[in-house]
């Protein structure tokens, strides 16, 4: 899917919200538990009932890769349910990869050729050569981890180097990369007030800003200082939105999560 595409989506369906698909058996409701692939049943319902409030789904891969051969086939029937039936929904594998360039053009096509997602989260340290090979995709993003929403963020990504802070790095190096048009960014919603410096560099670009919910992030501070001539945001929320209900009525109580978040994205674009 195109940037313009994307774009399009955000403004018809008055949202910016990205659900994250982190299945966890142990979080599903029971009775799912007797079907013969609870993973992607658990994903169909919450796609069935949240498509038209949302603009984009998330899973993780960590979430599939834990359950070996049975959570790729889960990942693969998810994403090929998604490209068939909601082709207009914007996909995002979180799988943050990257590696030498011969590896991570065989990342790039698993993730991107393959299964098929519209993007692919990549760490940036192993610097240009790792990451230039999944830009090379037409009409598919690479989301790079600029300033992450977790505490370690602090350990590396705001240390200064040479006078700049590694994430600012991050940002105004990879401009320079072959096709960073296809480039957007990772930066965690507990991190809001590092935005208004993130836009400073990288006006433009699409952010996938996780930590809403769960994390504790907040949606109108990350809008306040994030939000550009195009939105430029894609919200994601997991725990808070699918597991919000772990008994029958799961789907539905996953909705209503998301309608709260979509109806304050309204707000924010009105
Ligand atoms: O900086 C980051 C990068 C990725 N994530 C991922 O996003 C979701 C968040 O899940 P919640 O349940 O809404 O907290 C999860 O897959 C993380 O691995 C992140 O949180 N922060």
């Amino acid at each position: 899917m195109t940037t313009t595409e994307l774009i399009t989506q955000i403004k018809k369906k008055k949202s910016f919200l990205c659900i994250g698909l982190d299945v966890d058996l142990n979080k599903i409701p029971n009775h799912l538990l007797q079907e013969d692939d609870p993973i992607f049943a658990f994903n169909k319902a919450i796609i069935d009932a949240t498509h038209q409030l949302c603009v984009a789904y998330k899973p993780n891969t960590a979430f599939y890769e834990a359950y070996g051969i049975k959570g790729w086939q889960a990942l693969e029937k998810t994403i090929n349910y998604l490209n068939k039936n909601y082709p207009e929904i914007y996909t995002i594998a979180d799988a943050k990869r990257g590696d030498i360039g011969n590896t991570s053009t065989m990342y790039a096509k698993a993730f991107l050729e393959d299964l098929g997602f519209d993007s692919v989260t990549v760490a940036p340290y192993m610097g240009k050569d790792s990451v230039e090979p999944f830009l090379a995709f037409k009409d598919k993003h690479t989301i790079l981890l600029a300033l992450t929403s977790n505490q370690g963020a602090f350990d590396f990504q705001t240390k200064t180097i040479d006078g700049l802070e590694l994430y600012k790095q991050v940002l105004e190096t990879s401009k320079s990369w072959k096709n960073s048009e296809n480039l957007m960014y990772v930066v965690g919603a507990t991190k809001a007030e590092f935005l208004g410096d993130i836009r400073k560099i990288i006006p433009d670009s699409f952010l996938l800003v996780p930590g809403v919910g769960a994390q504790g992030g907040n949606l109108q501070d990350v809008c306040k200082y994030g939000m550009n001539d195009t939105v430029g945001l894609l919200i994601n929320s997991s725990r808070g939105i699918i597991y919000a209900s772990t008994e029958e009525d799961f789907a539905e109580a996953a909705a209503k999560k998301a309608k709260e978040l979509q109806l304050q994205m309204a707000l924010e674009l009105s």
